[in-house]
């Protein structure tokens, strides 16, 4: 890759990962030689049968856990052979993570949890930064709620504080994983017109694993994994259609 494609190039690169577990003898194969591109100011979606290998796929991607064989590129930086500190560290200045259940800390109130990612990287936000957090925490309806715990805030209140989190320090992407399984049909909604916003105006990178046919029609591209493989490619589908997708997939697969 050169210095142009890098600047203007995907999120994440993937060629030809796999991950297997297990003994040799009996090996159980989560991704079997996946090449995909996630690329910036995109909202994809990951779809697939329960033990498609959709959180397999995720946490090679944030080098939570480590790929068997292939490359993986976050940005322009190669995680394969990197040892942990120098993950953790790409991870804190490149990845936003949502999760289903929050993951808020709950003696810390929304704001001290918007601002850890840079408590823990050991700087405090600069002016640009602050500026960009004081405009999410706006826009999000969050600005008399900084000092609540997250137990004093609604569900849809905490997603929303993990998604200024997430977003606060610009990552490369963000990877949310059922980050609307907790929440009520209307949140949910504006949570994911949230996500859809990071990535048309912001031009933020997301991928999101997903269940859900109406969540994933949110998003721009659809990915969908099947035994560990990426097996198909869609957008601009409705929620029927991807339930059918599914559907049929699972039949396929019985
Ligand atoms: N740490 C592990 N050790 C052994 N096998 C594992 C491990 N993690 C995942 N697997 C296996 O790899 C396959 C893919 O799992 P993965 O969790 O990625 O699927 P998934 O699509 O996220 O499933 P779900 O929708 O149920 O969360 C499954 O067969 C699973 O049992």
């Amino acid at each position: 890759m050169n210095a142009n494609e890098i600047s203007t190039g995907p999120a994440v690169v993937m060629r030809h990962v796999s991950r297997t577990y297990g003994d040799p003898a009996n090996p159980v194969h989560a991704l079997r030689d996946v090449s995909v591109d996630i690329r910036r100011s995109e909202f994809t979606a990951v779809m697939g049968p329960s033990g498609s290998g959709k959180s397999t796929l995720m946490n090679v991607m944030a080098g939570l856990d480590e790929a068997t064989s292939g490359q993986i590129w976050l940005g322009q930086t190669p995680i394969v052979g990197l040892d942990d500190t120098a993950r953790t560290l790409l991870r804190r200045t490149n990845i936003g993570f949502v999760f289903q259940s929050f993951n808020l800390i709950p003696t810390l109130t929304a704001d001290e949890n918007i601002r850890l990612p840079f408590v823990l990287a050991g700087h405090k936000p600069d002016a640009v930064q602050q500026a960009w957090i004081a405009h999410l925490v706006g826009s999000l309806g969050l600005r008399d709620r900084l000092d609540h715990l997250p137990s004093q805030l609604s569900g849809g209140q905490q997603q929303r504080v993990a998604i200024v989190r997430a977003l606060a320090g610009r990552p490369t992407i963000i990877l949310a994983d059922e980050p609307t399984g907790a929440l009520d049909t209307r949140t949910s909604r504006e949570v994911l017109t949230l996500l859809t916003t990071a990535a048309r105006e912001y031009g933020q990178g997301i991928a999101m694993v997903t269940h859900d046919p109406v969540a994933a029609s949110y998003a721009d591209r659809i990915l969908v994994l099947a035994d560990g493989r990426i097996v198909g490619e869609y957008r601009g589908l409705d929620p029927h259609q991807i339930s059918d997708l599914l559907i049929n997939l699972q039949g396929a697969a019985a």
